[in-house]
């Protein structure tokens, strides 16, 4: 959670103007999805398409829902209506989160998950041989392809000379990149990211913004965000929610222009500034 206001700026340009929106197949669709907490409801009837090679940012006002969508779509929380499908068809609204999991959906919450006490090494193995013994008979394959996996996921996350480094004593920005490559190494076809920048130094954050656009060229890959600058930077797609619903969809530059957006964000930096104020 961050003070929100602070961080809008319309009046900056998007570098690079609009980008194109792709037209790539769809890996997941969420439809009409309804979320309510006793009785509030946190999200209400949001539809929200995710397709292959995009780079796509869920950003809103605090509260707008964007979190709850992807506890949807990975099998956290269960929506009071609508319905989860993956590209191919496959309905997974009632399936457990493991089960989703196991279909390619990797979701990273903000906070790194990683074992501190393991080496960057040995965290990248857990992912790929949770039970060793089930693989056994495998062993030798599996060694030779997860030591060229692992290479291959060291060198994109940018730690390929850390391979025996203890966990814990990694940079912040450091162990967020070993945990989305122990995400890769399971080969999702969709990563869902809560706010990967929060905390990073401007440079961890710009190389994390040029590994998520490595990332998506195998992928789907989506990110919730408050840091418009980040957003700004790399978004291909930018999703707009409000008070559970969708506001606006489309480039960066589409947003940054809709008075809608604009009357959402400005609402929100008025409140706050009353709010200082003692109003
Ligand atoms: N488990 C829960 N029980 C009750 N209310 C919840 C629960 N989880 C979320 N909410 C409420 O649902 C609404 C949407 O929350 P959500 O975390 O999805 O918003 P968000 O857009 O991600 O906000 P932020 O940017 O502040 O993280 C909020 O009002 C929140 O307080």
């Amino acid at each position: 959670m961050q003070p929100y206001a602070k961080k809008v700026d319309f009046s900056v340009p998007v570098r690079g103007e609009v980008r194109e929106i792709g037209i790539s197949p769809i890996v997941l669709s969420a439809e009409d999805i309804t979320v309510t907490f006793g009785g509030f409801v946190a999200v209400n009837g949001m539809n929200l398409a995710l397709r292959k090679n995009e780079l796509h940012f869920l950003i809103g006002p605090n509260g707008a829902g964007k979190t709850t969508m992807l506890d949807v779509i990975c099998g956290k929380t269960r929506p009071a209506a609508g319905r989860v499908l993956l590209g191919d068809g496959l309905d997974i609204t009632k399936k457990r989160d493991y089960e989703i999991a196991g279909l390619g959906v990797g979701r990273k919450f903000q906070a790194p998950s990683i074992f501190a006490n393991l080496s960057v090494k040995e965290n990248l193995e857990l992912t790929l041989d949770p039970d060793r013994s089930v693989f056994r008979a495998l062993k030798v394959r599996r060694n030779r392809c997860t030591t060229f996996e692992m290479k291959k996921v060291l060198e994109q996350i940018g730690l390929p000379d850390r391979l025996h480094v203890r966990a814990g004593s990694l940079s912040h920005g450091e162990k967020q990149w070993l945990e989305i490559g122990m995400l890769l190494l399971q080969k999702p076809r969709l990563l869902l990211l809560d706010e990967p920048v929060a905390g990073m130094t401007d440079e961890e954050t710009m190389k994390t913004g040029m590994l998520l656009q490595d990332i998506a060229k195998a992928c789907s890959v989506v990110v919730v965000e408050h840091d418009m600058d980040f957003v700004r930077s790399f978004a291909a797609k930018v999703t707009v929610m409000h008070e559970g619903k969708l506001l606006k969809e489309g480039s960066m530059a589409e947003i940054q222009r809709d008075p809608m957006v604009a009357e959402v964000y400005l609402g929100k930096r008025r409140e706050t500034n009353a709010q200082a104020a003692g109003h």
